[in-house]
């Protein structure tokens, strides 16, 4: 369990991060959003302990990261695929990382496995890696130990659409294992088919959050009948507000089972009767971290989806 609260960070007339408060469950991958110079990474740094806080809290199991002994064992980290040794081989990477942490060496190779780092590129010096064998190395460091809790900054950055899809079946795996994942990334799609949980962060601010289903929900429903107009009346007498489609179908912000009843209650068959297609991420981002709609942000949240903050 990861659990902010009230993290603040300053750089002199810079408020970095600004009073954010979330938490991240086991099983459950979150996904950590927002335009550059958000506060992202500066959040993590704090979290794993690299940074100090101005003021707040953050913990992991209860703990500060820095008073967790051995935090390796606990928590696998990955904020900066490039920052490894550039002289030592992807295997003397993951080596000393296994005898610092008290762990046999058949982890590396285990986990070179996983990763998908073959024993010739194992050998290469990290120096001539390309960034995506970075990050698969990045990867294979932070599950050396198995860890409870992962925290990852920009993790799919480099990959190639094979090496996202891996990453993808792997954090999925991992969360669904009882692990807990922290991630940031700018790769919209990804956290979409990825995150169980989302948090949008602007200007040091965390400016939604919620689970992605109740984020990106909000299209109500789509309806059609062979009659549109007797659809129509009878929605209307129960009381359902519909607007017309471009097909002679109608959109309303009813639930599909209240639009079905309705339907059926006055004798009108559906030919069809499905959720409005859901808004998408970016969308999502853009109306909460565009400078531009701030303002309209504030002032017009009782028309964002639930979860989103003023
Ligand atoms: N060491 C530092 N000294 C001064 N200001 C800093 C420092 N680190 C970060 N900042 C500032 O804090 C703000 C947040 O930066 P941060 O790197 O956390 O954003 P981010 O959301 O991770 O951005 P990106 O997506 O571009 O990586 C920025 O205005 C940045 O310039």
């Amino acid at each position: 369990m990861i659990e902010v609260q009230n993290l603040t960070k300053r750089y002199g007339d810079t408020l970095a991060v600004d009073d954010i408060s979330f938490t991240c469950k086991p099983g459950s991958v979150t996904g950590f959003l927002g335009p550059n110079g958000a506060g992202k990474s500066t959040t993590l740094r704090m979290l794993t302990g690299l940074t100090p806080a101005t003021s707040g809290r953050a913990t992991i199991g209860g703990h500060a990261y820095r008073a967790i002994p051995n935090p390796g064992t606990q928590v696998g980290v990955l904020l900066d695929a490039s920052a490894q040794h550039s002289g030592r081989t992807g295997r003397e990477v993951l080596t000393i990382a296994a005898k610092t942490m008290g762990l046999p060496d058949s982890r590396v190779d285990e986990m070179l496995a996983v990763v998908g780092l073959s024993p010739k590129e194992a050998r290469r010096r990290v120096g001539n890696y390309s960034l995506g064998m970075r990050q698969r190395l990045g990867v294979a460091q932070s599950l050396l130990s198995d860890p409870q809790v992962l925290i990852l900054d920009e993790p799919a950055n480099g990959l190639d659409p094979a090496g996202i899809h891996w990453m993808r079946q792997l954090l999925r795996m991992y969360a669904d294992r009882g692990g807990t994942v922290l991630l940031s990334s700018h790769l919209l799609h990804e956290i979409e088919v990825i995150a169980d949980e989302l948090i949008v962060i602007g200007r040091g601010r965390i400016v939604a959050q919620g689970t992605k289903d109740d984020l990106l929900a909000g299209a109500g429903t789509f309806v059609r009948a062979l009659e549109p107009d007797l659809l129509a009346s009878a929605l209307a007498s129960s009381g359902i507000h519909v607007t017309p489609a471009t097909t002679d179908g109608f959109h309303t912000d009813a639930e599909p089972a209240d639009v079905g009843k309705a339907a059926a209650a006055a004798g009108i068959a559906l030919v069809e009767l499905r959720p409005g297609d859901r808004a998408g991420l970016e969308d999502l981002f853009l109306q909460l971290t565009s400078d531009d709609q701030r303002d309209d942000l504030v002032h017009g949240v009782q028309n964002a989806p639930k979860g989103v903050q003023a």
